[in-house]
């Protein structure tokens, strides 16, 4: 059943077993999996609308906005010339997963070994995540129903799982054919067969979660309507969680099986206890706010604002990671390229499900990694977690312009709490090009672009380097320009993280535990130890998809 009103509840909506607090991307799969067992009563509450009904969230060309959207403002990033950057995070059923840019991309092997390792427990290492790899997946035709063969792997897919991937409705272009082509004069770039495989370094084509020429969200591939008809599973909307609550203690351990919730826009607060466990599922902004609301952070902190401590975990709000880009921009011979009209478009999305709104931005990418004998592995540590994990992503775009972004970034930030009252924005510290690592990894990162766009294949296409050129530039004036011109891929993780049971360190166990409590689980982006070198949407649907058997097997 749905409710798109908290003040529509009845009086005994008291009875689930689990509360998921949160239905994003991460929450949507959960309250799924968990209501797929008629034994257990299932509660997710979103602070967003309804995902059903809108040719927003629906049409792969359109970029969901207004309500859609948390639309936070960042503290002013130092490292960014004192800039400020939208922190957008999806505000809706399915969250980000359904206003995202949906570029599938599992990550490196070496991201999930390094899981294991960081938790000290080998089932979260690739080949053991493996299953529910898959099991997220269901690989499809690309929109249209042209031949795909030769621009993926079909072994490395799951095809009968719930969220659907594809490759672009239209067929490669000059620009695609060229970057195929430089994948065979420079061996320094290879062509990557599938993003997918967990081993991919070089030049490839981009999956999507497209299907059919629509948007597959964690909402619509999760809960579409049969399963939103289960009487085992309940989705509250427009309601906000303001914090948890303790009720008792076992031992030295809070319980914190219940949570306080209210209208969206603030009005008499209510509160709901789970029977077995409460899951946050907040992401990384919604999740450490909720935390530090309800008095689980940084003690001494927390008691600046006037919030008492129920738990001390230093580490929440702490270690926030993310993907920093710069754009590169090149000259380009002019080119005939005739566009759809955005008329013809929508007529064709409208009538048959093809078309340029079927997709979004470049086909292809392109992953590499800092050369070996570069000085700068010299000077510090390879933050990556190993020889699979590429350091760069670049769109590789028709237009010659790059954005390149950073997937193994050294720099942290941090999401505190500007006062006590649970309805404030949480101040968001971004904290971007603060290590010396990274301001400098963009040096790199333009020479390695720069080789990429030399290769004979651009011949007749690219005509010239508009810059930020390393080479040509002071060291000062490089890093101003980069300073000056940095975005972000919108994927912060880890303000929750993950480590071994007995460190001192990080908020969940391996089991995704909040350590030190009791009832209380957290499975989103915000647990993730290190950010993986790819986008976060997929590593998201496999920690739910294994976080769900965790919590089916405990119980
Ligand atoms: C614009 C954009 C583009 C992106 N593009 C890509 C991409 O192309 N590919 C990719 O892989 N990744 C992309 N990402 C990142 C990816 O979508 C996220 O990393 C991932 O979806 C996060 O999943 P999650 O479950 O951790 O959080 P979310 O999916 O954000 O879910 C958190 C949910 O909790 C709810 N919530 C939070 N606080 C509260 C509260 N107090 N009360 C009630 N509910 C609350 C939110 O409304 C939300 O629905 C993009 C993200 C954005 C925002």
């Amino acid at each position: 059943k749905v409710y798109h009103d908290i003040r529509d509840l009845p009086a005994d909506f008291e009875q689930f077993d689990f509360i998921i607090a949160g239905g994003g991307t991460a929450g949507c799969v959960l309250a799924s999996r968990l209501s797929e067992e008629r034994r257990f009563n299932v509660l997710v509450i979103e602070a967003g609308p309804d995902n059903i009904g809108s040719l927003n969230l629906t049409i792969p060309g359109w970029s969901p906005s207004g309500m859609f959207r948390w639309n936070y403002t960042s503290e002013p990033i130092s490292g960014l010339n004192w800039r400020t950057l939208t922190v957008v995070r999806g505000h809706v059923l399915g969250g980000s997963s359904s206003i995202n840019a949906m570029v599938y991309t599992r990550g490196s092997a070496d991201d999930y070994d390094n899981w294991g390792r960081v938790t000290g427990d080998k089932r979260w290492s690739w080949n053991a995540l493996w299953p529910y790899i898959l099991r997220n997946e269901r690989w499809t035709l690309p929109a249209g129903g042209r031949d795909p063969s030769g621009q993926y792997d079909p072994k490395v897919h799951g095809h009968r799982g719930k969220v659907s991937t594809s490759l672009p409705w239209s067929g490669p272009t000059d620009a695609d054919n060229r970057t195929l082509r430089n994948t065979q004069l420079q061996p320094e770039f290879p062509f990557a067969l599938d993003f997918n495989s967990g081993t991919f370094i070089g030049a490839g084509y981009k999956q999507s979660t497209i299907r059919n020429g629509e948007r597959s969200s964690s909402a619509t591939a999760y809960l579409p309507p049969p399963v939103r008809e289960r009487p085992n599973l309940t989705i509250l909307l427009n309601t906000y969680i303001t914090r948890v609550i303790q009720t008792r203690r076992v031992g030295r351990s809070p319980i914190l099986r219940t949570i306080e919730i209210a209208p969206r826009n603030g009005g008499t607060p209510r509160t709901i206890a789970a029977k077995k466990e409460l899951i946050l599922s907040g992401g990384v902004i919604g999740t450490a706010q909720i935390l530090l609301n309800s008095g689980v952070g940084n003690a001494t902190e927390l008691k600046e604002l006037g919030i008492p401590s129920v738990l001390d975990v230093p580490d929440v709000g702490k270690n926030l990671m993310e993907h920093v880009a710069i754009p590169l921009a090149w000259t380009t011979v002019p080119r005939n390229v005739t566009a759809i009209p955005d008329d013809v478009s929508l007529e064709m999305w409208l009538q048959n499900r093809t078309g340029p709104l079927t997709e979004r931005f470049d086909h292809m990418f392109l992953f590499t990694r800092i050369p070996t004998n570069s000085s700068l592995l010299q000077a510090y540590k390879d933050p990556s977690t190993g020889p699979r994990a590429p350091h760069f992503q670049a769109g590789l775009t028709p237009s010659g312009n790059q954005n390149i972004g950073l997937m193994t970034p050294y720099s942290r930030g941090s999401v505190k709490l500007r006062s006590s009252n649970p309805f404030d924005e949480p101040a968001i510290d971004l904290n971007l090009l603060s290590h010396p690592f990274d301001i400098a990894a963009f040096k790199e990162a333009a020479r390695i672009m720069k080789r990429w766009q030399s290769g004979s294949a651009w011949d007749n296409y690219i005509t010239g380097f508009v810059g930020p050129d390393p080479d040509k530039l002071s060291d000062e004036d490089f890093q101003r320009i980069v300073r000056e011109t940095a975005v972000t891929f919108l994927h912060p993780v880890g303000t929750a993280r993950m480590s071994s049971k007995d460190s001192k360190t990080g908020v969940v166990d391996g089991e995704l535990r909040v350590k030190g409590a009791d009832g209380i689980r957290i499975v989103d982006a915000s647990v993730f130890p290190y950010i993986p070198c790819a986008n976060t949407q997929a590593p998201v649907y496999i920690l739910a998809e294994r976080a769900a058997d965790l919590i089916k097997e405990a119980w």
